[in-house]
């Protein structure tokens, strides 16, 4: 099953922002998107989760359904979207803003079955212990946790987390970013992420794309398409790689690392993660 973008075209008045977007996420993938401030990685993730509306291409998904197309109710029992900001609904406690999730599966009345939804989502993203306080009671961090938590709650095919660790700490971005592989990969979901961490990016998801001005100018593996070329070009900063653990990584060069330590931004040798090049993902421009 596999989620489909084809030359999708998305603006706001007549500037256009995403700009012939083709991409595609299995099920059970998980896809770093990435790119630098404004190029139009909330606006993709909006129009999927059917917030912005696109003036031409297509979203579908499985067997060619039109995610444009279907009624709100009918779209958040496939796709659950985690916004950059908290905007929490005033008045509810903890349990209720989770229990939002499940409002596309229940009539009047939640079931004892969708409590159980909320109980393992909140379980998972550490807020059982903070108990039934209100949401307006909650730091930065912890109103992101509760958004994280209604997502899953939601039990989506699709999951879309724009931004998820911005007001973490790093307990918490840790934790997010391994429920977000775990969620994807054992309830066999097709998820993207905007993550601005390249080095968590590499960590975490299985694939990432990098959108330039709207553009989707890179598509592959991080240890494939990862390079000081690509992120000079993306962000305008110098780097170094290096691996990790078996992960590569950036490190950001200053004109200071140049002069002080006679740098220049070339890559350690990486090869042995790098796939051949007839094995990498297609990059789509
Ligand atoms: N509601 C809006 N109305 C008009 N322009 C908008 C709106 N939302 C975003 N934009 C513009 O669209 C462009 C892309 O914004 P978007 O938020 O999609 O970028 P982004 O890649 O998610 O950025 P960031 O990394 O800063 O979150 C920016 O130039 C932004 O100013």
């Amino acid at each position: 099953m596999t989620l489909r973008i084809s030359s999708l075209e998305v603006g706001y008045g007549k500037r256009q922002v995403v700009k012939g977007a083709s991409l595609k996420v299995e099920k059970g993938e998980l896809v770093g998107l990435l790119g630098s401030n404004g190029s139009g990685k909330s606006t993709l993730i909006k129009t999927i989760a059917g917030i912005n509306s696109q003036t031409s291409g297509s979203i579908t998904w499985n067997d060619g359904t039109d995610l444009t197309k279907l009624s709100r109710r009918d779209l958040a029992k496939i796709v659950a979207y985690v916004p950059q900001s908290i905007g929490l609904s005033f008045g509810l406690d903890i349990r209720e803003a989770v229990l939002l999730g499940r409002t596309p599966y229940f009539g009047t009345k939640p079931r004892d079955e969708d409590w159980a939804h909320v109980e393992a989502a909140m379980q998972r993203m550490g807020l059982d212990e903070l108990g039934d306080r209100s949401v307006t009671e909650l730091s930065g961090g912890q109103g992101q946790r509760v958004l994280i938590a209604r997502a899953l709650a939601q039990d989506p095919e699709i999951l879309l987390l724009d931004e998820p660790t911005s007001a973490l700490d790093i307990r918490y971005q840790w934790q997010t970013l391994e429920v977000a592989r775990d969620v994807t990969r054992k309830n066999n979901v097709a998820a993207i992420i905007a993550i601005h961490d390249l080095n968590q990016a590499a960590r975490f998801t299985d694939r990432v794309i990098f959108l330039q001005d709207g553009v989707v100018i890179a598509n592959g593996r991080p240890a494939d398409v990862y390079s000081p070329d690509l992120i000079k070009r993306v962000y305008g900063v110098d780097v170094e790689l290096s691996v990790h653990k078996g992960f590569v990584q950036v490190h950001p060069l200053s004109e200071r690392d140049h002069s002080r330590l006679g740098l220049n931004a070339t890559t350690p040798d990486i090869g042995h993660l790098r796939r051949p090049a007839e094995q990498r993902d297609r990059v789509t421009a």
